[in-house]
């Protein structure tokens, strides 16, 4: 579903991803992890296209963003980790608006959007302006937009962040359900935690560079043997990379 080969994006002089290859297959949900500043955002913008790479192959659904922009973008949908809502529309009248942006039928979006609001808790609330929402409100009907024309492959950034547990359960429950029905979700996160819930893949982002790409049991496996804590487990990651980086600069 997502395939990256050797690639590379700058902002002027700064190389923020840097050779990233990684395979997203069919039916998984995969989880993307790294520090603050470790390039998963720039990752994340140019699998949804608002990005392109400098350098790679970058391709979803076997497309590329070159050649078939609409058959992508048709069949993706995202949760970007701050969201734009215009808190003066109703919920209905942003789905509605989503709705006729994708060509949707008016009856498909409002059968699929009282279901969907329904489904996240949010079917009382579709007449209610968007900026007396709370957070948690907001991030879930980011969601329920973002799966209005039923996607393939769900593409969110930060899904937790600022969520009250109970909100927080919710959304992890709507991931679980969406990639039940064998569709795909790729999401980034800081936390282990949410990954090990959520994820049966998880790939850990460094400095723009992958530095682990495995499944939860086996990265489980790597943080046990050190002893339960993430941040040896990144610090173990790291400094492997560094030395492969020095047998490059001196060859031994
Ligand atoms: N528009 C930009 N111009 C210049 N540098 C940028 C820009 N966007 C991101 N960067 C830099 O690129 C690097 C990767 O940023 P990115 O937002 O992709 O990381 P991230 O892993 O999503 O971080 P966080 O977890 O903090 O959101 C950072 O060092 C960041 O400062």
């Amino acid at each position: 579903m997502i395939k990256l080969d050797g690639v590379v994006k700058s902002y002027q002089n700064f190389v923020a991803v840097n050779g990233l290859s990684l395979h997203v297959p069919e039916g998984t949900v995969f989880g993307f992890l790294g520090p603050n500043g470790a390039g998963k955002t720039t990752t994340i913008r140019m699998i949804t296209g608002i990005l392109e790479q400098d350098e790679g192959d970058l391709r979803i659904f076997g497309h590329t963003y070159r050649k078939n922009r609409n058959e992508i973008l048709n069949r993706l949908g995202y949760v970007p980790d701050r969201p734009f809502l215009y808190g003066k529309l109703t919920a209905n009248e942003l789905l509605r608006f989503l709705g006729s942006l994708r060509r949707l039928p008016t009856e498909v979006v409002k059968r699929r959007g009282q279901g969907l609001l329904e489904q996240f808790q949010l079917g009382e609330f579709g007449n209610q302006l968007i900026e007396r929402f709370s957070h948690g409100m907001r991030q879930k009907l980011v969601l329920a937009a973002a799966l209005l024309h039923e996607p393939d492959l769900l593409i969110v950034d930060e899904p937790m962040v600022g969520l009250d547990p109970r909100a927080a359960k919710q959304v992890k429950q709507l991931i679980l359900d969406f990639a039940k029905s064998g569709k795909s979700v790729f999401m980034s996160t800081h936390t282990l935690e949410v990954a090990a819930q959520l994820c049966d893949q998880v790939g850990i982002i460094h400095k723009g560079r992958l530095v682990a790409n495995e499944s939860i049991p086996a990265l489980t496996e790597r943080i046990e043997a050190n002893d339960g804590d993430l941040e040896a487990v990144f610090m173990a990651l790291t400094k492997d990379q560094r030395n492969e980086e020095m047998r490059e600069v001196i060859p031994q």
